[in-house]
């Protein structure tokens, strides 16, 4: 096929071969051949190569190490003679990354000439070009995901500037470190390079880390995370290039580091992208209105997915988003409504920190009910030295339904898939006190607290296992 003086109309062009375009990519071709998939730079997603995977892998390497720490209370000896070694963690990452990157490669490997490397732009909502051809389509998806943000004066400063794109590429890391940022990215990243070693100065622009919305979560979050590393809230920080290294300037601080991890967020990649040319008005951001149930734009054969549409920068939405889009550009009919997921939000911090349904900011104080555990004194938490954090949970005053939960709880990220399920499942918090917890178990503490609940809701029957109440004690709840 010529596509320099092809009019041949193609299906659909999928722009972008990240999570949302290779998700997107499976629906299309279970009804359809005649597409294409073109991508920018590296395949391989940004998940696998520079997000999520790699991200995990530091962070477990990290928790191991830290891990030593609770070895002299347990009784095991010699832990202060461990040490890392960081060029073998760093290479391990990478080894990692490769293995993960090549398993999504091979999701295309055998597209053959409908996968095209290069920098796709609109031309029309029919049209799009790349490498000076003109491709017609039935069907356009967006999917050009996000680049962390990186204020234009900091692009000066060099190579000791990193950012998630270029961390994990280092062959060792230096000895001091500010993290700027404590969104969910600078959180696991601070924690786990500090926990590695490095002296690790953290800056936030405001109070909230980790996404939390609930003080006092957030407050529990601070604490435990301040206590392996300085945390600094509420200012934003700026940078300027001397001579050791950067300096770091935040409201009256001041810190001189060898490098700087930048994490500001990150921005849909849309410049360049001609969203001008589809007819539609863009918002200040230059973004142009995205149904999340259909993932189209305006009333076109458009339709937008992952982390381009600025709705929710997470790995599971950017697949139910290609999906969606996936199975409605290949739909002759009006595009199908999707129900969309219960919110899940969770940071690999140590403890996890985790934002489950509706978020504490979002609810109504007069008719919502909080119940709450902190892991201080619950028995499993302190049996296996991980008995700290809290997690509170929220229930609607009237029908006792749960509405969602914020924590930073040990084995937070199970907990909080149990919530989602409970909470997709639109379950009672005496529902949930019916189902069985095992003992010994953390989960006992997410009871300790549907049970702070439950004591604020009427009582239905006394003959019902809901009511069996606490011991208050340690060993047993
Ligand atoms: C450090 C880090 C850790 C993360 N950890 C987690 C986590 O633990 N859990 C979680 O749920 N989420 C996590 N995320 C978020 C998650 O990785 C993203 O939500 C997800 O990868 C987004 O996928 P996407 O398809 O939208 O974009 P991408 O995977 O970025 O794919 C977009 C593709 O489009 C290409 N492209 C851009 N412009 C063009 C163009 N004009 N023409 C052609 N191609 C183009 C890009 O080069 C890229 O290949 C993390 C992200 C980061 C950075
Ligand atoms: N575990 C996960 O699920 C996970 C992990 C990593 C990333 N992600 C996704 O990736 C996206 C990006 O994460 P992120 O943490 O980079 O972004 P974010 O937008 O969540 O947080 C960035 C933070 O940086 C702060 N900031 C901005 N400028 C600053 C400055 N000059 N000095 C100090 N602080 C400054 C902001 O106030 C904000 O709180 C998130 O939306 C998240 O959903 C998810």
């Amino acid at each position: 096929m010529d596509r320099n003086t092809m009019k041949e109309t193609l299906d659909v062009v999928i722009i972008g071969a990240g999570t949302g375009g290779l998700s997107a990519l499976r629906e299309v071709r279970k009804r359809t051949q005649n597409f294409v998939i073109i991508n920018d730079g590296a395949w391989g997603t940004v998940c696998a190569r520079v997000g999520c995977m790699p991200s995990k892998a530091l962070i477990e390497a990290a928790n191991a190490y830290h891990r030593r720490s609770t070895f002299s209370e347990f009784g095991i000896q010699g832990a202060n003679s461990l040490t890392t070694d960081i060029p073998t963690v760093l290479r391990r990452v990478r080894q990692l990354r490769d293995h993960f990157v090549a398993s999504t490669v091979k999701t295309t490997d055998d597209l053959g000439r409908r996968a095209i490397s290069g920098r796709a732009r609109l031309l029309a909502p029919d049209r799009v070009e790349v490498n000076g051809q003109q491709l017609y389509a039935r069907s356009i998806i967006i999917a050009t995901g996000s680049s962390p943000i990186v204020p234009e004066p900091w692009n000066k400063l060099g190579k000791r500037l990193f950012t998630t794109d270029t961390l994990f590429e280092q062959e060792n890391l230096p000895t001091r470190m500010a993290v700027l940022g404590m969104g969910p990215i600078g959180v696991e990243m601070a924690q786990a390079l500090s926990r590695l070693g490095v002296d690790v100065i953290a800056f936030g622009g405001n109070q909230a880390i980790g996404g939390l919305t609930d003080p006092q979560v957030n407050a529990a979050a601070i604490e435990l995370l301040g206590c392996e590393f300085s945390l600094n809230l509420g200012e934003k920080a700026d940078l300027t290039a001397i001579n050791e290294g950067l300096q770091v300037r935040a409201g009256d601080s001041e810190v001189v580091v060898d490098a700087v991890l930048a994490a500001l967020g990150r921005r849909p990649i849309i410049d360049g992208l001609g969203l001008e040319t589809l007819g539609v008005s863009l918002n200040e951001q230059g973004m142009p209105p995205i149904n999340p149930n259909t993932m189209q734009v305006a009333d076109l054969p458009i339709f937008m997915a992952g982390d381009v549409n600025g709705q929710s920068a997470i790995l599971h939405e950017a697949a139910d988003e290609g999906h969606i889009a996936g199975f409605n550009a290949t739909r002759l009919a009006a595009p199908v409504c999707f129900t969309r997921r219960t919110p899940l939000a969770i940071v690999f911090a140590d403890p996890n920190i985790a934002v489950v349904g509706s978020q504490y900011c979002a609810l109504e104080s007069a008719t919502t009910l909080v119940g709450e555990v902190t892991f201080s004194n619950q028995g499993r938490a302190r049996v296996g030295q991980h008995n700290k954090g809290i997690l509170r949970l929220y229930a609607a005053a009237d029908s006792g339904r749960l509405l969602g939960a914020e924590m930073c709880a040990p084995s937070g990220e199970h907990m909080a898939h149990l919530l989602a399920l409970a909470i997709d499942r639109s379950l009672t918090v005496r529902e949930l006190l019916h189902m069985p917890f095992y003992h010994p178990v953390l989960e006992e503490g997410l009871r300790t607290a549907l049970r702070m609940l439950a004591a604020q809701l009427p009582v239905d029957s006394e003959s019902d296992l809901a009511t069996c109440g606490a011991f208050d004690t340690e060993a047993l709840d």
